[in-house]
């Protein structure tokens, strides 16, 4: 396993890149831990398999390093990075055994059969392949066949990292989902350094420890499930994560107070002195913590009820304040559509973004 630092590390597919859009990777700089589980998450095109192939070597940066355990890896080829890479679609040997393709990264670097075998089955046994070691791969269904990809990918324990691209679309989704908890059991027994790359928050989510949210070529944020959920650094973290994602109301700013309708709200310190000028700033309240208060108080804003649903467990209403519709996830229902209302939004659960970037 291997710490992977990426310096200063940006890359333009096309030559001469002037504009910040002729980069396909921002600049950036970043860390893997050795033996962490991580997610890439973000939509598609925003160069998420971009940079997992300058980690296994499938491209290389335009500008900047690929440093695996402080070694320079940036002109060394794939097939000497000492990485296992599973894509979105089985990549095995259809005429052999399930048990030989699994051998066959171990078997290709010179390892004894005896100890071939333990490993073959101790993998095989994580990824419920057992009953499937002696058949012959061209006759199971494509989920074991991609099965047999992440045992591919897993089955050297002396890789410096194991990087997956999208490797669960292919399955359905009830056994993705016991999938993916696998993988999470099974990085924590094998203590593999594994990058996830997926544009579904679910499942990064439910599998990394840490998650690296990307939108247009740049890394927005890298935290735990709890941080991109409670503390977006950026706008697109908040509204990215979240079913539904944040709300983000971009507001006037008078005499210390944001004006999200025609009432205003009290801003932080924080939030005045990053405003540099600028007369607005962007208010960002997740659904889950907006209030509906039974009546007017201190900093709470005139809004009217637009449409409440019932959905079981909780009432999701959309309110109008000003120009703005905010949703709520409320524990009761707020009133009927039409009705005149007060929202609060509690300080502790209300952030403030300047150019998309978490100002307090
Ligand atoms: N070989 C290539 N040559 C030129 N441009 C490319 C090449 N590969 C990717 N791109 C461009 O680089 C950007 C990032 O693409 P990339 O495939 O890394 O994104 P992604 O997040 O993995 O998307 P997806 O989930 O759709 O695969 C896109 O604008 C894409 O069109």
């Amino acid at each position: 396993m291997a710490r992977i630092e990426l310096p200063d590390l940006a890359h333009a597919y096309k030559p001469n890149p002037q504009r910040p859009e002729d980069y396909a990777l921002r600049p950036m700089n970043l860390t893997w831990d050795d033996g962490g589980a991580y997610a890439l998450l973000g939509p598609s095109g925003c160069g998420k398999t971009t940079l997992l192939n300058i980690i296994s070597g499938l491209v290389r940066p335009s500008h900047g390093r690929v440093i695996f355990d402080g070694k320079d890896v940036t002109d060394l080829p794939p097939e000497a990075r000492n990485i296992a890479q599973v894509f979105q679609f089985p990549v095995i040997y259809d005429t052999m055994t399930v048990f030989d393709n699994l051998a066959f990264p171990l078997r290709n670097r010179g390892w004894k059969e005896a100890e071939v075998r333990k490993r073959v089955e101790h993998i095989a046994a994580m990824l419920e392949l057992s009953s499937d070691l002696k058949h012959r791969a061209s006759g199971l269904a494509v989920d074991a066949k991609q099965k047999i990809s992440l045992g591919r990918g897993l089955v050297r324990p002396d890789v410096a990292a194991v990087l997956f691209d999208e490797p669960l679309t292919v399955i359905d989704p009830h056994l993705k989902w016991l999938l993916r908890r696998k993988l999470k059991e099974i990085h924590h027994e094998l203590k593999l350094s594994l990058i996830y790359v997926t544009h579904d928050q679910v499942e990064a989510l439910t599998f990394a420890d840490k998650v690296v949210v990307m939108t247009q070529g740049e890394v927005v944020q890298t935290g735990s499930a709890q941080e991109l959920f409670e503390e977006p650094a950026h706008t697109f973290v908040g509204y990215f994560i979240g079913n539904p994602g944040m709300n983000l109301l971009a507001c006037p700013v008078r005499d210390g107070r944001v004006y999200p309708g025609a009432d205003g709200i009290a801003l932080p310190p924080a939030a005045q002195a990053a405003l540099a000028g600028s007369a607005g700033i962007t208010i960002g309240i997740r659904p889950e913590f907006v209030e509906c208060a039974p009546a007017q108080g201190v900093d709470t804003v005139a809004a009217t009820v637009a449409s409440v649903r019932n959905m079981g467990t909780h009432f999701m209403a959309e309110f109008t304040v000003g120009a703005h519709t905010v949703t709520a996830k409320l524990r009761s229902a707020p009133a009927r559509a039409g009705q005149a209302v007060w929202l609060r939004f509690p300080p502790e659960r209300t952030l403030y973004y300047v150019n998309d970037k978490r100002v307090a």
